[in-house]
Parts: C-alpha cells; structure tokens; sequence
C-alpha cells in the first residue's frame, strides 16, 4: 500500500546510501504534530495522554503541569501548528500545486485519527506525512509511526489509507538555515550588548535539544551504522551544529579570527523527565550555564537546535529556566529562534514532500552533513523503545 522502494535502490547496511521510493501521487499532506492543551481544564487529560505507561513521577507531572497552568492552561504548540499549516498552504498555492493539508496530533485534538476521518471523508488514499520532529529518536520519529498505525486502526482504515513520511530533515538546508542566522545575529547582539567581547574566549554558544533516556538514545537510527553511545539522536545534532558554527562564522567574517579555535560551543540537553534512577542525555543546559563564569565566559548563546517551533519546552525550559540561570550567574543570555514559519523552513517542508512525490534520487536530495540524506523509509528495528517494547509501525521496513 506505502511508497515502493525504488528497484535497485541500494541498501544502507551495505553501502551507506539511503532508500528512495518510487514516485507517489499523494492526495495530501498530514502534518502530524505532538499537541497540547488549549485551556486549563485539558492540562491533566493532555498529561495522562502523554505520560500513559512511561513510569514518569507525580512530581514531574505536577511541575509540568504548573508550566502549562503559568500559560493559562494553553500550549503555544497549536497556534504555531495552525500558523504553519496556513503557511505550507500558501507556499504550496504559490508553486500552483494542489495538495491540501491535514493536521492531526499525536497527543490532543486535533487528533490524528480525525485528520484520518478527514481523509477518508475527502476520498484521499495516499497520505504524506511531516511530523514537527526533525531527528531520529524513539520520541522523534518512530513514535509518529507507530501512532499512525494506532491511529488507521481506531478509524478502522487500514488498507484505505496509506501514510508515507517524508524523512528526517534534520540536515536539511531549509531547517538548518534559520539556526545558521540565528547564530550569526545571536552572536552580533553580544558583540553590540558587551563591546569589546572576545568571542573566541568569551562566548559559549549552547545547542541545545530534548533529553531523552539513554537507552532510546543508543538505539535511535539503524542499528547497523554504529553510532555509537548517543546512537544517530546525538550524532545528528553534533553534525548540524558544527554547520552552523561554520557558516555563521563565515557570515561573522573578519570577528572570528582564523588563527583561532573558532568560536567555543557544545551540545548540551534540557526538559529531562523520568525516574532519577533512569540514566538520560547529559549535561543537562543548567549545569552547564552555571560551570561558565569560572571559565571565564560572559555571554551566552543558546540556540534551540532541536526544536521546530517555540513550544513549551522552548518558552519555558529555557526562556524562563536558562534564562534565570544565566542572570544568577552574572551571564548575557541570548536565545536564538526557533525555524517556526521561517520562509527557508516552509518551502524546505514543501520541497521535502514533492522529492517524494516526484522520486527524487539520492545524489540530487540536498542535506548539508555526510549522515544525510536521511532514509525515505526506515529500517528494520530503527528507533526502537526497549523501555516499552516493540509495536508495529509505518512508514518503514517491517522487521
Ligand atoms: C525528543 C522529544 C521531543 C522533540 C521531538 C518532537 O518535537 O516531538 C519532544 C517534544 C515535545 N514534548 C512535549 C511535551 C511533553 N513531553 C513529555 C515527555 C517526554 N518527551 C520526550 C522526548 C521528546 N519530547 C520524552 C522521552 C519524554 C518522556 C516520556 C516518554 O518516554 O515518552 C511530557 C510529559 C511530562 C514530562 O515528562 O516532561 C510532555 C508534556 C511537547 C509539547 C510542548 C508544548 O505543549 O508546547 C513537545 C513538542
Ligand atoms: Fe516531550
């Protein structure tokens, strides 16, 4: 029913190159999305939906839901996805295109067995999915799929409806744009808050992404390409962030001067949950920010490379905890953008769907680290939580 494999596609356990599929007239795009609550008498419901079976302590939850509460009880998450919906509309009319766009959420209403109804209603059979998770981890990728499957099997369409997904596009040139920008007027802003600043001493830029625990970790990506501890999740951060250290540093021109390791900068992770006892990706930001004075840094630059959007995690976890270290420490903070409805973002998402449509092939599909292209389908075991056991999923190779 999904997208075929293109023949003659070489296998990555065997040369490294990604698939591809064939050509696929999809009928529309779901954009596929984590969801929250819209007012405060949804804050625990949301919570209970996230945090079923995943042993997450009450205290956790009530801290959570306190962040949540301080914004009245709604999660900026559903405007910025109502605002890229609008916006991958209008970019995909601008291209004289039809091809419309479903939202559903993996987590509050919308959900996505109503864009399946939705779907279904409209006659469409061949779906394009984009979830707002742009690495690969259980959380960030497999979860989406799984859900789908959840999801075709609660509005009794499968077999209706096929979900393709559009691979992970953390190094692709539409998402990591905004961030090489971000970086570069993050770091101009410092320079023109405190004149005279060394930025090859004095500066840390922060990049920063979810914790998420560590066995997920080791286990996000194909097993076969041995990433190692932080498996694929923390190597394509390392490789996106070293990119845009490059060329915002190319863009800073004449302020980083080349006789110089460069500009200081490292990843570090934020809004771990989970039991104390349950080993998640370190150092956390606030540890972090709180060891700089003693290193001498004045300003920092945080840079929320693993998010799309300005949701909870950003609005909270660092505008208001990361930032308030910063302060007690004495530390310039600047926190860089999100890619939200940036302009490169939106038409990356757009192109990102038509390489697919169109079976685009491998050495023509842009992504800026030697990790990607990305796979169109994943593989056998990619992904996978052994915390909560295997369950079938789409959008990949079945094992
Ligand atoms: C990698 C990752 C992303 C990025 C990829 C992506 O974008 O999907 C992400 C995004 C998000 N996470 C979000 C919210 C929450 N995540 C939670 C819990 C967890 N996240 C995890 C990982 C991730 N999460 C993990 C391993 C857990 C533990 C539970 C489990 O094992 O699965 C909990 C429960 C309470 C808590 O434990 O914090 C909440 C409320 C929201 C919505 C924010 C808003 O409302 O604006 C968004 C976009
Ligand atoms: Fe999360």
């Amino acid at each position: 029913m999904s997208a075929r494999i293109v023949p003659g596609a070489t296998d990555a356990a065997a040369s490294g190159a990604p698939f591809v599929t064939e050509p696929v007239a999809y009928d529309a795009i779901l954009l596929a999305s984590f969801g929250g609550p819209e007012g405060q008498d949804d804050v625990i419901p949301f919570l209970r939906n996230v945090t079923r079976g995943r042993g997450i302590p009450e205290e956790r939850l009530e801290e959570v839901a306190h962040h949540y509460r301080a914004f009245g009880g709604v999660s900026p998450i559903n405007d910025q996805n109502r605002e890229l919906k609008a916006a991958l509309e209008a970019e995909i009319a601008a291209r004289g295109i039809d091809l419309p766009v479903l939202w559903g959420n993996r987590n509050w209403d919308p959900y996505l067995r109503d864009a399946l109804t939705e779907a279904h209603e409209a006659g469409y059979t061949k779906l394009i999915a984009i979830a707002t998770s742009a690495y690969s981890s259980y959380s960030s990728c497999r979860q989406y799929r799984e859900d789908f499957a959840i999801a075709l099997e609660e509005t009794g369409l499968e077999g209706e409806i096929a979900i393709d997904k559009v691979r992970q596009f953390f190094d692709h040139p539409g998402f990591v744009q905004p961030f090489i920008e971000g970086v570069r007027d993050g770091l101009v802003e410092v320079q023109s808050q405190l004149p005279g600043i060394d930025l090859t001493t004095e500066v840390q830029v922060l990049f920063t992404t979810h914790s998420i625990p560590s066995t997920d970790a080791a286990k996000s990506g194909p097993a076969e390409r041995g990433f190692g501890e932080g498996g694929a999740y923390a190597a394509q951060h390392l490789a996106v962030a070293e990119v845009v250290m490059h060329e915002a540093s190319q863009e800073l021109g004449g302020a980083v001067p080349k006789e110089t390791g460069g500009i200081p900068w490292e990843l570090v992770y934020q809004s771990r949950s989970g039991p104390p006892s349950m080993p998640w990706l370190e150092p956390d930001i606030n540890d972090v920010i709180g060891e700089l004075p003693s290193r001498g840094v004045r300003a920092v630059v945080i840079v929320p490379l693993g998010f799309v959007s300005d949701h909870m995690e950003v609005k909270w976890d660092l505008d208001n905890e990361a930032m308030e270290t910063a302060g007690e420490n004495d530390i310039l903070a600047i926190r860089v953008p999100t890619p939200g409805v940036h302009k490169a973002y939106v038409a990356g998402l757009v192109d990102l769907v038509l390489e697919r449509r169109d079976g685009v092939p491998v050495d023509e599909r842009p992504a800026v680290t030697s990790l990607g292209p990305w796979y169109d389908v994943c593989r056998p075991g990619c992904c996978e939580n052994v915390r909560l056991g295997f369950k079938p999923a789409l959008a990949g190779i079945a094992p």
